[in-house]
């Protein structure tokens, strides 16, 4: 089995309900799925979302092999043969719309909206919500640090703590969308055109008989990529002075050296001395670069502090998302076609959060004249949004409402594939990247702050809010 041959990265009871719909003959029935999730992680008031070019590839590439059939002949023996010729003939056939990467998203807002054949879009569920959870989740948590580090160099740093290799190379890539500067990764760069970047390891200053050798061994080596380890021994009494010796010898030969680094101690009283030593050596170019087990609260603790960090390493907080280990985003059927038209469909919840908002609908984003985001507006596909004046009201407590006047409403759902053909360009990585920033300036500082976040809203039509009430009524008389 090939490495991407994904068709089986289902859970088993995708496979039981596509056999038994196709048993039944529903197979084919036209059906509507949204993937979002409930709550925006880390306590942020936004989300960034990634993960869509994993999800194309994925779509595109979905065929079962004879070996996938084999298998579940193996698993199942009332699985009928009819079933893996339907198997074997199976691509996506349907429709897909999606929110570009690296757009600000929020809680409850449809970020992902399949129509396909329930056939298709069982199947296609769990992979989606896996590269769409994992993505946006460390895309969010990048986003975070950037926060805490505005003007900084980010190295992401996490592959040896990493979920495996898949989440190494995604999440390099999810954090740098987000805003992160480089990866330590190699086959990140290579596979998506991330800077890298890297210094080197306690293990070659171990490997030479004093620390002032193994610094000039590899300034000699690499005097473009030289930032000096120096906290192998005693970071002020022998690494910081060692470090200078060579940064003077390196400047006298017409190199510099770019760096030291940081990985032990108290981060901000030893950056600050360092800072100072070499300041007074005359080597103020020198960075210095901090790592281990930095997370944003520690990076924005450090700046308090007057640490004079500007370039900071981090691994295993980011790229294992630490204080949130998952983004519970999920897929629910919203609509069902008839043959005549899309019927709402609602899943009902003791717990309210969990009431689902029926309906085949799309996702605006509404700027106001200055170009702001005012609120994101969940409307039918088939609605027209009035953009001279437009009411917003909040969908649980309907009295409190404003008028917003002369906006524009922007579609962030985006169409990616349409009977079954990809009809989307890839954006290249340095487009998300940038259009990522973009997102970001919609927004009033407010929402996007890391502590308290102001709550943004996500407001749903008359049209889809009285859709939802008839089905609450219906269900629960
Ligand atoms: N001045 C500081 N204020 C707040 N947090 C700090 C400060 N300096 C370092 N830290 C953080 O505190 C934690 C210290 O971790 P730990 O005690 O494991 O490291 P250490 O003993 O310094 O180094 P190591 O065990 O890797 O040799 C790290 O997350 C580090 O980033
Ligand atoms: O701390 P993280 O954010 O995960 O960043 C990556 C860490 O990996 C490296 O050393 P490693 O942790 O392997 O060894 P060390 O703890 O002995 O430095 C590096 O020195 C960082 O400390
Ligand atoms: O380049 C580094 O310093 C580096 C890379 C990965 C993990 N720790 C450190
Ligand atoms: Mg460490």
């Amino acid at each position: 089995m090939s490495y991407e041959d994904l068709a089986l990265h289902t859970d088993k009871y995708q496979i039981n309900m596509m056999y038994a719909h196709w048993k039944n003959e529903t197979h084919n029935n036209i059906r509507v799925f949204e993937a979002f999730f409930r709550k925006n992680p880390f306590k942020s008031g936004y989300a960034v979302f990634a993960g869509l070019e994993r999800i194309i590839t994925y779509i595109e590439r979905l065929r079962f092999s004879e070996e996938d059939i084999n298998y579940l002949k193996e698993q199942e023996e009332n699985y009928e043969e009819g079933f893996f010729e339907e198997l074997r003939n199976f691509k996506f056939s349907g429709e897909l719309y999606a929110v570009k990467e690296g757009t600000v998203v929020f809680q409850n807002e449809p970020l992902i909206r399949i129509k396909a054949r329930v056939f298709e879009a069982q199947l296609i569920e769990t992979a989606l919500l896996n590269f769409m959870n994992y993505q946006t989740l460390i895309a969010s948590k990048a986003s975070r640090i950037r926060q805490a580090a505005p003007k900084d160099v980010l190295m992401e740093f996490g592959t040896r703590r990493a979920q495996e290799a898949d989440a190494a190379i995604w999440g390099a890539r999810a954090a740098y969308i987000a805003g992160f500067d480089a990866t330590s990764n190699m086959r990140a760069g290579k596979l998506f055109g991330i800077p890298t970047k890297g210094t080197h390891a306690h293990s070659w200053v171990q490997d030479h008989d004093t620390e002032e050798e193994s610094f000039e061994r590899f300034a000699n080596a690499l005097p473009d990529q030289s930032v000096f380890l120096v906290d192998t021994y005693d970071t002020l009494k022998s690494g910081v002075p060692n470090a200078i010796k060579v940064g003077l010898k390196m400047k006298e030969q017409g190199k510099s050296l770019k760096g030291i680094r940081l990985d032990s101690g108290d981060l901000a009283y030893l950056s600050i001395q360092a800072r100072k030593m070499l300041d007074e050596a005359g080597l103020k170019d020198v960075v210095i670069v901090a790592s281990n087990d930095l997370d944003d609260d520690v990076i924005v603790d450090l700046k308090r502090q007057g640490a004079e960090i500007t370039s900071w390493g981090i691994g295993t907080q980011l790229i294992t998302a630490a204080d949130q280990p998952a983004l519970g985003g999920v897929y629910k059927v919203v609509a069902k076609y008839n043959g005549k038209e899309f019927e709402p469909t609602i899943k009902i919840s003791g717990n309210v959060e969990k009431i689902t908002t029926p309906g085949y609908k799309t996702v605006y984003r509404i700027l106001n004249k200055e170009g702001k985001a005012e609120a994101d507006y969940i409307a039918m596909v088939d609605e027209k949004v009035p953009t001279d004046e437009l009411k917003l009201f909040d969908p649980v407590h309907t009295y409190k409402n404003k008028v917003v006047k002369d906006i524009e409403a922007v579609e962030l759902q985006q169409p990616i594939f349409v009977d079954g053909k990809r009809v989307y360009e890839l954006p290249s990585l340095e487009e998300i990247k940038s259009y990522h920033q973009e997102q970001l300036s919609l927004f009033w500082p407010e929402h996007l702050r890391r502590l308290n976040p102001q709550e943004y809203y996500i407001d749903l039509s008359e049209r889809v809010w009285q859709t939802k009430m008839d089905l609450l009524e219906k269900h629960t008389k």
